[in-house]
């Protein structure tokens, strides 16, 4: 399967269910899930991803165990969608090549591939095995403000040589200015034949603006989760973007009111930390860390006794990326010791 959804429109991939994953520490029931995905279906969203927030076999002591497992998240969400495809997110290394023949054979229809900003190369068996398999294939460059604009086109081609069908800007830190974002997207755009895509979080307030702003630049893929539902601040809150799209005469195919009532009535009352730019979400944003961390975060500043902003700044500083969460306890317990001296 190519790319099915005809590109006068906005194409609009929901992460709910698997960057929301990350918020609720991996713990979505599966009539929750099933609840969301029956809305967002309604709504004629056009993708919904679906897997452990760290993608595809993320379960696991280092990213946390989930509710339930992937299989039992991915058949019941396939059986609730007549309209949006299935999309599920992998990173090479945490899921193999098995996991997407796997995944494949669940009825998923688009592979999401992500890589860290630098590394497009780990993912290249990865997204030829997509195309091989007759996947929509994407590649998602994760923490893309951590690297210059040329290095990332350069990274963005090596994925469209491998036979992506669209390659992302991952805002993963929430960390991109609206500049920032205008130049990486339009940058891409210029260089790539493929789709260009985007994906960002709420840490500095910025995430409708900037998912705009990645529109006028020329994405032809926005992500975003209903009531903001992601890591850290969460995601571009989708019930909002759709809103002003509507407002702004931006086509997104996407009905306003399912998504309001799935974020009021569904999702709002299941988060267990209110997903919302808190201080401790704001200094992702500001320092430049992995939305992820944050639970993390804030776990290991309440056992070692430390302010879990200095920890954030900290990992900033040191330049950690995802893969890397066991840094976060090492940062903690340097604190710690320190503050003991
Ligand atoms: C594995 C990450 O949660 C992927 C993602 O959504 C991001 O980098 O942002
Ligand atoms: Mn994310």
């Amino acid at each position: 399967m190519t790319t099915s959804t005809p590109l006068n429109k906005i194409i609009v991939n929901d992460c709910t269910l698997r960057d929301g994953m990350h918020a609720l520490g991996h713990q979505y029931s599966v009539a929750q899930m099933v609840a969301i995905a029956g809305k967002l279906d309604e709504a004629r969203v056009d993708i919904v991803e679906v897997s452990h927030g760290d993608g595809l076999q993320g379960n696991s002591f280092n990213y946390g165990f989930s509710a339930h497992s992937e299989r039992e998240y991915i058949e019941a969400v396939r059986a609730e969608l007549k309209h949006a495809r299935l999309a599920a997110l992998l990173l090479p290394g945490i899921g193999t090549r098995a996991d997407i023949d796997e995944a494949r054979a669940m009825g998923v229809d688009t592979i999401r591939v992500a890589t860290h900003c630098t590394e497009a190369d780990v993912a290249r068996q990865h997204i030829e095995h997509g195309r091989r398999l007759g996947l929509d294939t994407v590649g998602f460059l994760m923490m893309a403000h951590m690297t210059p604009t040329a290095e990332l086109v350069r990274q963005a081609k090596l994925m469209e040589s491998y036979g992506a069908h669209c390659v992302y800007v991952t805002d993963s830190a929430g960390a991109l200015l609206m500049e920032e974002t205008r130049e990486k997207v339009g940058a891409l755009r210029d260089a790539l034949d493929c789709q260009v895509g985007f994906h960002n979080h709420n840490n500095l307030g910025l995430g409708v603006a900037n998912t705009i702003v990645a529109i006028e630049a020329g994405a032809d893929r926005v992500d975003g989760s209903v009531a903001g539902m992601g890591a850290g601040a969460g995601n571009c809150p989708l019930e909002v973007l759709i809103a002003v799209c509507e407002r702004m005469g931006l086509e997104t195919g996407v009905a306003l009111y399912p998504l309001i009532d799935c974020a009021d009535q569904i999702v709002r009352p299941l988060q267990r930390r209110p997903v919302q730019t808190d201080g401790n979400a704001l200094m992702l944003g500001y320092a430049g860390v992995y939305s992820s961390f944050l639970l993390h975060t804030e776990r290991a500043a309440e056992r070692f006794g430390v302010d879990p902003r200095d920890i954030l700044v900290e990992l900033g500083r040191r330049g950690m990326v995802g893969g890397q969460e066991d840094m976060i306890l090492d940062v903690a317990l340097e604190l710690a010791a320190r503050s003991a001296d």
